[in-house]
């Protein structure tokens, strides 16, 4: 329940998830680049997550044209290289400057049976290699009916965060997305968003303390997009968004990343 402070500096990701192939990648940074000013990096940090096919694409495109974006990958292996057929290594992911590696997405826990282990795993890999996990964390529908979302989000963490001392924790980015609201059109109410994140916060500090619960960024995922970012940016304890189809439209995203201009 903490009050939004100046070290959290709000975090816009556009997850495009199996989207884009690396020349759609760099028209669509392009384009994205094009609309953003300055006055829109100063305010939020902006980054695009594509696959890992295009990541070098945008860091070229990035780092010729100065451009604020950041970006990161989807995911990342919990080993450090070597016979791991088809992995991506924390430190390759590094060596091209990502900012981030998204662990723990619902879609890899579900495809892929991803378990807290893993995707702990894979988050102390990104921080050791100095980029930022997105944890994800989220209930399903059946939970959420059964009114047990705070305590299944609150397992996952506890889980996912396990092993992480408190200065990492800081660089560390907890994404709330409800199962049920991902890709559905269904957006968890700026309320139910807000409990849970506050929850997040709470957790945070009973596992390290307030300072680190503080600095800690708690996004918001699920069917984000301009017509309800406002009204979810309100919550005291919701820091940004992790964006899935919105972020595939690059005057969609940009109008998410002004979210202060559009009425709550
Ligand atoms: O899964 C998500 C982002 O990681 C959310 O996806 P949508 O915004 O398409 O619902």
């Amino acid at each position: 329940m903490a009050p939004a402070t100046p070290s959290r500096k709000p975090l816009m990701a556009g997850n495009w998830k199996m989207n884009n192939n690396h020349l759609e990648a760099i028209a669509l940074v392009q384009k994205m680049a094009f609309a953003l000013k300055e006055a829109d990096y100063d305010a939020v940090d902006i980054a695009v997550i594509p696959p890992f096919t295009a990541i070098r694409s945008v860091q070229t495109l990035v780092d010729a044209d100065r451009l604020g974006i950041q970006y990161g990958a989807q995911d990342v292996s919990q080993h450090a290289s070597g016979a791991y057929t088809g992995e991506i290594s924390a430190s390759m992911l590094a060596k091209l400057k990502c900012s981030y590696a998204v662990v723990g997405h619902s879609e890899r826990r579900q495809y892929h049976a991803e378990t807290d282990e893993i995707v702990n795993a894979k988050a102390r890999a990104a921080l050791a290699a100095d980029i930022s996990p997105i944890l994800c964390v989220g209930e399903g529908l059946d939970v959420r009916k059964a009114g047990g979302q705070v305590a299944h989000v609150l397992a996952q963490l506890d889980g996912g965060l396990a092993k992480i001392p408190a200065d990492q924790v800081r660089r560390t980015v907890i994404a709330y997305e409800p199962v049920w609201a991902i890709g559905t059109g269904e957006t968890a109410t700026p309320k139910d968003a807000q409990e849970v994140c506050a929850a997040i916060r709470t957790r945070l500090a009973e596992l390290y303390d307030g300072g680190s619960a503080d600095e800690v960024r708690i996004l918001y995922g699920g069917s984000v997009k301009g017509g309800n970012i406002a009204a979810i940016m309100a919550q005291d304890d919701v820091d940004g968004a992790l964006v899935g189809g919105a972020s595939l439209d690059p005057g969609e995203f940009v109008k998410i990343c002004r979210y202060r201009d559009l009425p709550v």
